[in-house]
């Protein structure tokens, strides 16, 4: 990538970020980053200073430069590599440390946290490189920040994780609530969540599902974490409705799904690209009209 859309630069209270310098369009490629090097979940310093020891002068000085949370608790590598690791090839951000294999990207890593990220990061398998997507509109000056744990947690709970593996109070907009306000969007994170696993547990129950993946759907607008946080709801809103044979619907929904896909992780990906047989014909679904058949609802407009 040449014309990158944006700079690293200082930002007050975080150290270096990731700031726009020109607009950036809602599913635009931000970055795309091959990993200085990559370890997997059984590493250690000594993995690190492995992997430090086979890179040039120049990089070695870069890796150096990154931030350490952990300064004075484990030694500067292994410190280094958990505060700036990024996963590779376990997309679930939910997983976060805990992904199979994580790498430090020496652009990537700048990117701050925020419980209400404009910017999702997602490993692409086949070019072996990590993306990141605009996941709203950004202006020119706004910081552009993933999220570094599940934002589906209360702001106490994100705050204590936060602290512990990144060293930092989060001060973003979800987190710089209080109130009325701050108890209003931890209630609807925590529905959110338990959603998602009721959503999960429909399989039986097309139309509760359908019903409660539109109420989390309309839970995540509230919050601003629509597209990338609903993606799974979007697909098992489609899955309800091929399991009853509910063309209209199936098709209503799976066009939502690869929108919010493309928007996500790009149109590219191996996991939108997974969505074209059924974008073509919803009737290819392997649990198609495998329930007694019923017309259910589509997505809101
Ligand atoms: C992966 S680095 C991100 C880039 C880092 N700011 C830098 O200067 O290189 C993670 C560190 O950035 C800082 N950071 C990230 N998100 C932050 C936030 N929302 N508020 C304050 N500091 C943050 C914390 O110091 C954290 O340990």
């Amino acid at each position: 990538m040449t014309d990158l859309p944006f700079a690293v630069q200082d930002v007050p209270g975080k150290g270096k970020g990731i700031v726009a310098t020109r607009s950036v369009a809602q599913g635009e490629l931000v970055l795309a980053e091959a990993a200085l090097f990559t370890q997997i979940l059984s590493r250690s310093n000594a993995t690190v200073l492995a992997a430090l020891a086979r890179l040039s002068g120049a990089d070695q000085r870069q890796y150096f430069s990154l931030a350490n949370a952990r300064k004075g608790r484990v030694p500067p590598p292994i410190g280094i590599f958990e505060t700036n690791a990024l996963p590779c090839g376990d997309n679930d951000v939910s997983r976060g440390a805990a992904a199979s294999s994580a790498g430090i990207f020496l652009l990537g890593s700048r990117f701050n946290s925020s419980c209400r990220p404009n910017v999702n990061n997602y490993w692409d398998e086949r070019m072996q490189k990590i993306t990141f997507w605009a996941t709203r509109a950004i202006a020119p000056g706004e910081e552009l920040c993933i999220s570094y744990m599940s934002v589906l947690a209360v702001r106490e709970e994100r705050r204590r994780v936060l602290q512990a593996a990144f060293g930092f109070e989060c001060r973003c907009v979800a987190c710089s609530r209080d109130g009325a306000e701050l108890r209003a969007s931890d209630e609807r994170r925590v529905a959110i969540a338990r959603l998602y696993d009721e959503v999960g547990a429909c399989q039986n129950n097309p139309a509760v599902g359908v019903r409660k993946v539109k109420t989390a759907l309309r839970l995540l607008a509230e919050e601003g974490l629509l597209p990338h946080i609903g993606l799974p709801l979007y697909q098992s809103a489609f899955q309800f409705c091929v399991s009853v044979a509910d063309v209209k619907n199936a098709k209503a929904w799976i066009k939502k799904t690869w929108e919010a896909y493309c928007i996500s992780v790009g149109p590219e990906s191996e996991d939108t690209l997974e969505l074209a047989v059924f974008m073509e014909d919803v009737r290819k679904h392997p649990a198609f009209d495998q329930l007694p058949r019923r017309t259910l609802t589509g997505p809101e407009a």
